[in-house]
């Protein structure tokens, strides 16, 4: 599904080294959490799967089912089923969110040579994944993000992803801001969309996430690279003890 290989970037406009030679493999139906400190790359890295251009790469090369992602824009990324879910999420005014939706999904089928959803059939979708995130109509009417609240925004962000069915979700930081019963509302959305051919990377910081969205593998990543690898156990170690055992191996 995708594949890293020795991924070495820099920030376009100061020339600031940030990944420094990642390799990460994540097959189809695997969860992947991202762990790591403040600062050591971790949305850099989910910008630069999406096609975010403040980025350069120096070195390696990314493959998604085979293809070459980093000759791809982010829109042919997003059609080809990449889809990341930002820790900030943007607000757009003048925009509905229902329409944004509507807009987002139909350019999606254009790009696989599919039909644009009728409205009612639409309607029906939305209704049903909304009802699932406790996402409310009046949400869905007022323009996307703009006045909605940190946990409100996360959940509209996981509406979307529920209703593209992306290839591989990225997910970076979705639990912040998220309430004690939001978080179980969007990780069970997120768990709906578990399936065997379906990846996931979630970038976080706290293992109740991980309680909840059981990954497969976790990952450190210290200083823009992966510093240790192991299963779900790594994070309750890291939850105990801290990055100190690990965060030196980058220097
Ligand atoms: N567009 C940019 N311009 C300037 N600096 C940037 C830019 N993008 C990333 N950085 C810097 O790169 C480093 C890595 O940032 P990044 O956001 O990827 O870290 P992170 O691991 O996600 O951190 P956190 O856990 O705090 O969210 C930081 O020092 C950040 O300030």
């Amino acid at each position: 599904m995708l594949e890293i290989k020795n991924l070495h970037a820099r920030i376009a406009e100061d020339g600031s080294e940030i990944l420094r030679g990642i390799d990460l493999t994540v097959k189809p139906g695997e969860i992947h959490a991202i762990m790591g400190p403040n600062g050591s790359g971790k949305s850099t890295l989910s910008y630069i799967l999406a096609g975010k251009e403040d980025y350069e790469i120096t070195e390696g090369e990314i493959l998604f089912n085979g293809e070459n992602l980093l000759e791809m824009e982010p829109d042919e990324r997003a059609a080809a089923g990449v889809f990341l879910a930002f820790q900030y999420p943007i607000e757009i005014p003048g925009v509905a969110t229902m329409e944004f939706l509507k807009t987002a999904i139909n350019a999606q089928r254009k790009a696989r040579g599919e039909d644009a959803l009728s409205i009612p059939d639409f309607m029906k979708l939305v209704k049903a994944k909304s009802a699932d995130l406790n996402v409310t109509m009046d949400m869905l009417k007022r323009p996307l993000n703009v006045g909605f609240s940190g946990g409100e925004k996360k959940r509209a962000e996981i509406l979307q992803m529920a209703l593209l069915e992306p290839k591989l979700c990225v997910l970076d930081e979705t639990d912040s801001g998220l309430d004690i019963d939001a978080l179980r509302i969007v990780s069970e959305g997120v768990n709906k969309l578990r399936s065997p051919e379906r990846s996931m990377i979630v970038i976080t910081h706290y293992q109740r996430l991980l309680d909840h969205i059981v990954p497969d593998v976790v990952h450190v990543l210290s200083k823009g690279k992966i510093v240790k690898t192991g299963g779900k156990e790594l994070a309750l170690e890291l939850e105990k003890n801290g990055y100190a055992d690990y965060v030196g191996e980058a220097a």
